[in-house]
């Protein structure tokens, strides 16, 4: 199966700091993959890296096979917008529109036009006048009109309000399933993710923690409720990936290897949002051996 993006120890250090630390992870095409964690858990760094944005200081990327940004015809496969959503502010509209068709050999003109008069965008507005999520929204558009194969979203609906956040997440799935695209995004908003992703990458500190397809994730996940005891107490199988503890009753969020027996615990399934604070509050040492079972 193709790669949209393999990294294999990649690492990114600002001065003596490592925003991202041994990256290793094998996302393959097809998918929205959700990409979420921490502040400051590196996933811009991974996506700039991922763009080519950024060089790595350790490890290795590939993006749909090849280095990031280091031939036109790469170039032309991946679409990124970041965080701040990038626009000329001097440009109009309509300006970033004919750049954005001089650029890419794919472009979709019709595509962008209409998208921009659904949205009510001015063509003769120029960018710097625009409010936060029209800017958003505009950058959202040249991504999504460049044609690419990956699209890269660094937090695509911060700004936008309820309703255009519904919209560009439906525009987002219609063009995944009809133009064969794969899309990696990352966001706080774990409601968006579940809307859209069946592919997801939960990074913390500095390192990728879990992923994975989001069924068979969710699938393999259980809250126990029970006595209370010690994560190494528990009956054989179960690989804790977080614990909280009262004075009587302890909950743990595992992995199940195997099926519980002990009619002391209670097991339930637990949805994404929940999994995914499991392994942002994770139990460090258990937590890696979790994480490499359940990737692939
Ligand atoms: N240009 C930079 N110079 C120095 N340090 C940086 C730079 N960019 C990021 N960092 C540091 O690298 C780490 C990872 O940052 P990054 O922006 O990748 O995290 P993030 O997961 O995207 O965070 P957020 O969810 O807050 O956007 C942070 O500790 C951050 O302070």
């Amino acid at each position: 199966m193709t790669s949209v993006l393999q990294a294999q120890a990649l690492g990114k250090k600002y001065g003596s700091r490592w925003a991202l630390r041994e990256c290793t992870v094998d996302i393959p095409a097809g998918h929205v993959v959700g990409l979420v964690g921490p502040n400051g858990a590196g996933k811009s760094t991974l996506l700039k890296l991922a763009g080519g944005q950024l060089e790595p200081t350790a490890g290795a990327i590939a993006v749909l096979g090849g280095r990031p940004g280091s031939t036109p015809a790469q170039l032309a496969k991946v679409g990124f917008v970041a965080q701040d959503t990038p626009v000329y502010a001097s440009l109009t509209v309509a300006e970033h529109l004919r750049l954005g068709a001089r650029l890419n050999p794919r472009w979709d003109d019709g595509m962008a036009r209409e998208r921009i008069a659904r949205l009510g965008l001015v063509p003769t507005h120029r960018a710097g006048r625009l409010s936060g999520g029209q800017r958003a929204q505009l950058a959202l558009t040249l991504g999504l009109a460049k044609r690419p194969d990956l699209l890269i979203l660094d937090e695509p609906a911060a700004a936008l309000d309820p309703l255009a956040r519904h919209e560009f997440l439906q525009v987002l799935t219609e063009a995944a399933a009809e133009h064969k695209l794969s899309v990696v995004l990352s966001s706080h908003l774990v409601s968006d993710l579940e809307r859209v992703c069946d592919y997801l990458v939960v990074l913390a500190d500095s390192r990728v923690q879990l992923a994975g397809r989001t069924d068979r994730l969710v699938a393999a996940h259980h809250r126990l409720t029970g006595p209370r005891c010690e994560p190494g107490k528990l009956p054989a199988g179960q690989y804790v990936v977080s614990a909280r503890h009262t004075d009587r009753q302890s909950t743990f969020v595992v992995r199940a290897g195997g099926p519980m027996h002990d009619p002391a615990w209670t097991v339930s399934r637990i949805g994404l949002e929940d999994l995914v604070l499991a392994y942002m509050d994770r139990c460090p040492a258990e937590h890696r051996r979790v994480a490499q079972e359940v990737e692939g």
